[in-house]
């Protein structure tokens, strides 16, 4: 069976600066995937090649087993693959209701008024029903994050892409988002989450890479990947053979 979302040998640089160089990565369904890095590593670029927002100079993406590296992010989105941005960007002018609306009406191609009780139904999910019909520019930042998640389900996804939503949350709103994504990967859909916030992604996950100078570095089991020499390298300075 293949990959569910697979990049192969992909590179890209902007100028000087190397984000991918032959990166490998796949995620089969159900699964859940967290890449950590450095800032500037590249991991919001990696999101970007696999939803088709930027082009990669080199390699291939597969989407269950299907070439997708020229597909617009419109077509990968209506196949299966949502994800969220670390800045939040809803229609600000446009209810809280309104913006999953338009998510699954354009991201899942259905009819406006089909989508009406799966939408309900996502706000209540994502905590977000006593707000559908305030407009989202209002929004707390939690309430922005709930939403991104709320617009990306509307999609129908078989994978979820999800770029540092736990940032900037206190402990008890990050508690609350770390049991929506177990929610929504208990439901089958795959997650592919990068995140700062370690203890949160070491919580969900079920397998971890660590992206550094355009490499995957490390990757396999979440606790023996965090605690293995070349991530202590890069984060705290300790040099992989003292
Ligand atoms: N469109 C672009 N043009 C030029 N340089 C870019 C562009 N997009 C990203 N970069 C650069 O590529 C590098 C990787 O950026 P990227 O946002 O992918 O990193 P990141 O690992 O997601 O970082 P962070 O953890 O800070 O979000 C950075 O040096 C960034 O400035």
């Amino acid at each position: 069976m293949p990959a569910l979302l697979a990049l192969e040998n992909i590179s890209k640089r902007f100028g000087a600066v190397v984000v991918a160089d032959g990166i490998d990565l796949s995620i089969d369904e159900g699964e859940a995937l967290g890449i950590l890095g450095p800032n500037g590593a590249g991991k919001t670029t990696l999101f970007g090649m696999a939803t088709g927002t930027v082009r990669p100079d080199a390699g291939r993406v597969l989407f269950d087993g299907q070439d997708i590296t020229h597909a617009s992010p419109g077509h990968r989105c209506r196949l299966g693959l949502a994800r969220s941005f670390q800045i939040p960007q809803p229609f600000s002018g446009m209810t809280v209701f309104e913006n999953v609306v338009v998510a699954a009406a354009f991201g899942n191609n259905e009819r406006e008024k089909a989508v009406y009780a799966r939408c309900a139904d996502l706000l209540l999910r994502c905590g977000l029903a006593d707000k559908a019909n305030k407009p989202a520019g209002g929004l707390t930042l939690l309430d922005r994050k709930r939403l991104e998640f709320a617009r990306a389900l509307a999609t129908k996804p078989r994978v979820l892409l999800l770029d540092e939503v736990a940032g900037g949350l206190t402990e008890h709103e990050c508690t609350t988002l770390v049991s929506l994504i177990k929610d929504v990967r208990a439901s089958g859909v795959a997650i592919v989450w990068i995140e700062h916030v370690v203890h949160a992604l070491l919580a969900t996950i079920d397998r971890l890479v660590v992206l550094h100078g355009g490499k995957l570095i490390a990757q396999g089991d979440p606790q023996t990947v965090i605690k293995s020499p070349q991530v202590a390298e890069i984060y705290m300075g300790i040099e992989a053979d003292a």
